[in-house]
């Protein structure tokens, strides 16, 4: 049996994130891990995977117009893969039809070519503005709120593309507006510094890198170590600790610094998870509000008088940024951030997908009057 092309393994990913709800990453890494696709075929795969998972809304809108019932779960994915590779993908149209064509069984082959072949030679006519973008009405109509209609599309146009690769000095790869949020807690060698969701270590290896003692806790033990491989391989000294951020055993006051990058719903981020636009309910933000207006109260009590609590997500949003409380005790720092594109948002900091090719991010820094 000769072995499996990329779209073959594409088509295979897709069926387990369609149909039985697997996250893109995990499922395509390990395909291709078990995969003998060479490197230019490994980059196509992952990009018919990621980009047909992306654009899923806007390939059923272009398929549906040629369909008269819903076809069966793996024709359906099927036909979104071919949709994809004509529309969105860099395919000449007879090799996306053609090839897909060849992964369908022969009773279906038929009809997945009829139904590619339209979508290859009928001008679409948009249902709506989230249909064309693919993303769920709520994400438009809450972006589109937040930030404006033109910020909104320009930022959810951007999330539809692949994440730039960007690595530090050290070798670690971390998006830039990552690094300007570690760089925003402005450590001095020795400090001590407290990293309270630190999983898998990007920002606690940058300020570890920056001289400071750093202790990185998250909620998650398999995560933990992560930030210890992290920490091992940079040749980093970090005490990595799995605990709760909303109930810390650490002493009151004992941290000259504290980061809490806190859990979010990554609504800045998309780009990076094909998959979390459908993955995400409105109900989700609330959730993770409440969670991290626990996160802050709690983390607060650990900085000592005179030290610093940086507060960033990687969403878009002020209810998960600015409309949480400073906490008790604390004031903004609001100086500009020492590094990175960011714009005045409140008495905070955001930097928008496009403004500079990065992922998006709102920063808050507070200072503990001494
Ligand atoms: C945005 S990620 C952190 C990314 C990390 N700071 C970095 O730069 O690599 C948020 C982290 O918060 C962790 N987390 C979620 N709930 C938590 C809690 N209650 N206490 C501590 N960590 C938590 C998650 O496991 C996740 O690793």
């Amino acid at each position: 049996m000769s072995a499996p092309s990329a779209r073959r393994v594409a088509f295979d990913a897709l069926r387990r994130i369609d149909g039985d709800g697997a996250y893109a990453n995990i499922v395509l890494g390990a395909m291709l891990d078990r995969s003998e696709l060479h490197e230019q075929d490994r980059r196509f795969a992952t990009d018919l995977v990621y980009g047909t998972t992306r654009m899923r809304r806007a390939c059923d809108a272009l398929v549906d117009r040629f369909i008269t019932s819903p076809p069966d779960d793996a024709t359906r994915t099927l036909l979104r893969l071919g949709a994809y590779q004509l529309v969105f993908g860099d395919v000449a149209p007879h090799a996306a039809v053609s090839e897909t064509v060849g992964l369908a069984p022969r009773r279906t082959r038929g009809f997945v070519n009829a139904v590619l072949r339209k979508v290859s030679s009928t001008d679409m006519v948009w249902p709506s503005e989230a249909a064309r973008l693919s993303y769920p009405d709520w994400i438009v109509d809450r972006l589109t709120d937040e930030l404006g209609r033109d910020d909104a599309l320009a930022s959810l146009i951007r999330m539809n593309e692949p994440a730039t690769v960007s690595v530090r000095d050290d070798g670690y790869v971390q998006d830039p507006s990552s690094q300007w949020v570690a760089a925003a807690v402005e450590v001095a060698p020795g400090e001590r510094v407290l990293d309270t969701c630190a999983a898998p270590g990007g920002k606690a290896t940058a300020l570890a890198g920056a001289g400071a003692v750093v202790t990185a806790a998250d909620v998650r033990a398999n995560r933990v170590s992560l930030v210890a491989a992290n920490a091992e391989r940079l040749g980093l000294d970090i005490d990595c600790v799995v605990e709760d951020a909303t109930q810390p055993s650490f002493a009151p006051a004992s941290f000259d610094a504290v980061l809490i990058d806190a859990p979010c719903s990554g609504l800045g981020a998309l780009r990076r998870r094909p998959d979390a636009r459908w993955r995400l309910q409105p109900s989700d933000v609330d959730d993770l509000v409440e969670l991290q207006h626990r996160i802050l109260a709690a983390s607060a009590r650990l900085v000592r008088p005179g030290g610093r609590l940086v507060y960033s997500v990687c969403t878009l949003t002020a209810a998960e940024s600015i409309d949480h409380a400073t906490p008790d005790g604390f004031e903004v720092d609001d100086r500009p951030p020492p590094v990175g594109s960011w714009r005045p948002f409140g008495h905070g900091w955001r930097v928008l997908p496009h403004d500079a090719d990065t992922d998006g991010m709102v920063l808050v820094r507070y200072r503990r009057p001494a």
